[in-house]
């Protein structure tokens, strides 16, 4: 084949279900370009960046085929495991490979920017230096107890040391310390000894530990039972044995308390990764892993896509947990993607939670997952105990009932920490007026039908869509019968935390949610001046997860029967595991702690059977629910979303789109609409949507695989926003 004939194919990042045949550039020999390498390419007016998927010979139909303008990369920025596995992700969601690599790539690199350098400057130690002429506890010595143990990259001291610098050069003219440039993760140092691991855990390392090559382990452990003593012992192992690990956390629980644990256990540099950093940042972390010099990387949902040339552990730390879903785009799981990747690189992966998905349960019980278990609470902690309190009939003082005050006011004289949880932010849920009975709606997420309510916020003043984020001022009279008599019902996290400071000035009051911590470390800093202090925390679902508060010991769950009554199948299961995890924030430490939940339903069977069994018994009883009505895990489902301006088109092309599906004649695979979307309409457009689903992965695959090409070609297709979810976890 004379190299005149042999062609790139690339992926480019264009919602097109093929690749793009281009020349090498001119002066570049095609052979020595590789596979996966990235290349710049013209394209109608502008130029891509696009990464080779293959080199071939030129289709001998083809008119004619233009040039590259510039290959990027020496060596292939993807190559191996990476490349592979993100190539059947391509397969799996039916989507475009170059969009596929558009979202594994950090955006500096997407964009055609060189793979950065990664030595960066470390502090450590003179050899020799002593530290005894050192003022005990000031800054200097500090900084130097630390470097003891280690040399530190300026970044990490960033992080842990504030104000370091000025005691870095005290040290250096003493000669003390010294700074060399140099690659990070290489200067390990010793890590701290962690507690002695009881037997469960131990048995738990060792079977995460025994897995030689590919092995899914299922670690449920209750919450506060040290399941990341567990990680951080297997992850030591595998440092230990000279391999890469990678943990993913949900993107509440990346804390910079969680990664100071990791550091100062672990004693290597952890690298970060979530969505905190800028795209500098994050494509340093990506090379620093590419070129095996990060040996451990902590990182929300997209750092799945983590290159692991030396491969040992993957982590999925609360593998339930919704973050790992991406809802835009390439719509994959993190977790479900981790095993995919485990699988090829041959490494075990660890999922844990005190509140398994079904779908992992229902692996764990098929034998396609190892189960280990952690019964109790690790060292002196107790389980909290529960006590419904079922408040009908009675008075409320905003959602508050008259024992629940009582008991948060005896737990904070005695010293206590209380946790108000309520899932709904804002003041109120909704505005209404008393007089004609009028209520504030989303004009772009209303339809006749489907009045969406605004919440209310800013004690009144500002009213707020949390689905589109429309935002108004409050309006003063009713705009249907000018009445004054507008009230907002209902209460948010804003509401309750306005009336407990009301009730308790004595002690600080701090809510927790997305309105009051948009910052990374603000939730860290609140914590923080709250100490040990008597005080009455308010927060939604960010303070269910990751915090150790010993000090907490009442969680009072207000105002969830909302969730009690969903129509989405998956709401009970995100419901129990909300719960548990709420619950599991009361009483870590030395002091019990108790859980009151306040409900109009006390009777509810979910409510019954956690209380009774604990979360097993609700996993046990849905699963055979599921199994029964056909629902995931016993089935596989696809969701195709349509939007548009007006509800015609969306009908008309999901309707095309069953007839394909119907045409295809797979066995056993059904159809379900086209239907309006729960919620039918959203920023404007009107939503339908079409489910498909078979009991076997394969069936449901075939259908879209013999749909697909006839709607991406339809102009039906081209007068709607459409998108394909394969295993979507909301139905909306
Ligand atoms: N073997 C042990 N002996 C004593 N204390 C332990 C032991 N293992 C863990 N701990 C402590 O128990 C607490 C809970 O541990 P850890 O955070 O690992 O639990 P977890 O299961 O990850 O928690 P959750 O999932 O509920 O957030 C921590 O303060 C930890 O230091
Ligand atoms: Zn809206």
């Amino acid at each position: 084949m004379s190299s005149d004939d042999t062609v790139l194919r690339v992926a480019l990042p264009l919602p097109l279900a093929r690749l793009f045949d281009y020349r090498a550039p001119d002066g570049v020999q095609v052979d020595s370009v590789q596979v996966g390498a990235r290349v710049r390419v013209p394209f109608g007016p502008r130029e891509l960046i696009g990464v080779v998927a293959a080199v071939g010979p030129l289709d001998a139909g083809a008119r004619e085929t233009k040039s590259a303008v510039a290959i990027l990369d020496t060596e292939p920025l993807l190559h191996g495991e990476l490349l592979e596995s993100l190539r059947w992700l391509a397969r799996y969601a039916h989507a475009p490979l170059g969009e596929v690599l558009t979202t594994a790539l950090p955006a500096a690199l997407r964009q055609g920017g060189p793979l950065p350098e990664t030595d960066e400057v470390v502090w450590r130690l003179v050899e020799g230096a002593s530290l005894d002429k050192l003022k005990r506890d000031a800054m200097p010595h500090r900084l130097a107890t630390l470097l003891a143990q280690r040399a530190r990259s300026e970044d990490e001291l960033d992080d842990t040391l504030p104000g370091w610098r000025t005691a870095a050069r005290a040290l250096s003219t003493k000669g003390l310390a010294e700074s060399i440039r140099t690659t990070p993760a290489r200067v390990a140092g010793n890590g701290t000894p962690g507690p002695a691991l009881n037997d469960e855990q131990r048995a738990a390392v060792e079977a995460i530990v025994a897995h030689d090559g590919f092995g899914a382990v299922l670690l449920e452990g209750v919450t506060g039972s040290g399941k990341t003593e567990v990680y951080l012992q297997a992850i030591a192992d595998c440092l230990a044995r000279g391999k890469q690990a990678l943990v993913l956390v949900p993107e509440i629980g990346l804390t910079p308390q969680t990664l100071a644990r990791f550091r100062t256990r672990l004693g290597i540099e952890v690298h970060a990764l979530h969505s905190g950093l800028n795209d500098t940042a994050r494509a340093r972390v990506w090379a620093a892993a590419a070129r095996g010099e990060a040996r451990v990387i902590v990182g929300t949902r997209s750092a799945v896509f983590t290159p692991l040339p030396e491969a040992g552990l993957i982590v999925v730390d609360e593998e339930h947990d919704g973050s790992y879903k991406q809802q835009d785009g390439i719509r994959y799981h993190a977790r479900d993607f981790a095993l995919v990747r485990g699988k090829a690189l041959g490494i075990p992966v660890v999922l844990g939670s005190a509140t398994p998905s079904l779908e992992t349960l229902h692996n764990a019980q098929a034998g396609r997952f190892t189960h280990v278990r952690l019964s109790k609470r690790a060292g002196d902690a107790k389980p909290p105990s529960v006590r419904v309190l079922d408040i009908r009939k009675r008075a409320l003082d905003a959602g508050l009932s008259t024992e629940l005050i009582a008991k948060v006011r005896a737990t904070v004289e005695s010293g206590g920490q209380v946790l108000v949880f309520r899932n709904r932010r804002g003041y109120a849920p909704v505005l209404l007026c008393h007089d004609c009975g009028w209520s504030a709606a989303c004009k772009r997420c209303s339809t006749p039908d489907h009045p969406h309510p605004m919440t209310v916020h800013a004690g009144g003043r500002r009213l707020q869509c949390h689905h589109c984020g429309a935002r108004q001022a409050a309006p003063m009279a009713c705009p249907d019968c000018g009445g004054l008599a507008l009230q907002p019902q209902g209460v948010g996290t804003e509401r309750l935390e306005e009336r407990l400071i009301e009730l308790f000035p004595d002690v600080p009051v701090l809510r927790v949610d997305r309105g009051s911590t948009r910052r990374r470390d603000a939730l860290e800093s609140l914590l923080a001046e709250l100490g040990d202090r008597a005080g009455i925390l308010v927060g939604t679902q960010m303070l269910a997860k990751g915090h150790d508060l010993p000090n907490l010991t009442l969680v009072a769950v207000v105002g969830i029967d909302e969730g009690l009554f969903s129509a989405d199948f998956r709401a009970g299961e995100k419901l129990a595991q909300l719960l548990i995890q709420v619950a599991g924030r009361a009483g870590r430490a030395r002091r019990a702690g108790e859980v009151w939940l306040q409900t109009h339903h006390p009777t509810h069977p979910l409510l019954q059977t956690l209380i009774a069994g604990g979360y097993r018994a609700f996993a046990e009883q849905e699963l055979v629910e599921r199994e029964a009505a056909g629902f995931p895990p016993f089935a596989h489902l696809a969701l195709l979303r349509a939007e548009a301006k007006s509800a015609e088109p969306n009908t008309r092309f999901l309707a095309l789109a069953k007839a394909c599906i119907d045409d295809a004649r797979i066995a056993d695979v059904e159809v379900f609409g086209p239907l309006p979307a729960p919620m039918p309409r959203r920023a404007g457009f009107q939503r339908a949507q079409l489910l498909v689903s078979a009991p076997q992965r394969r069936a449901l695959h075939a259908a879209l695989e013999a749909a697909l090409p006839a709607l991406r070609d339809a102009p039906e297709g081209k007068r709607v926003r459409w998108s394909l979810d394969v295993d979507p976890v909301d139905l909306y």
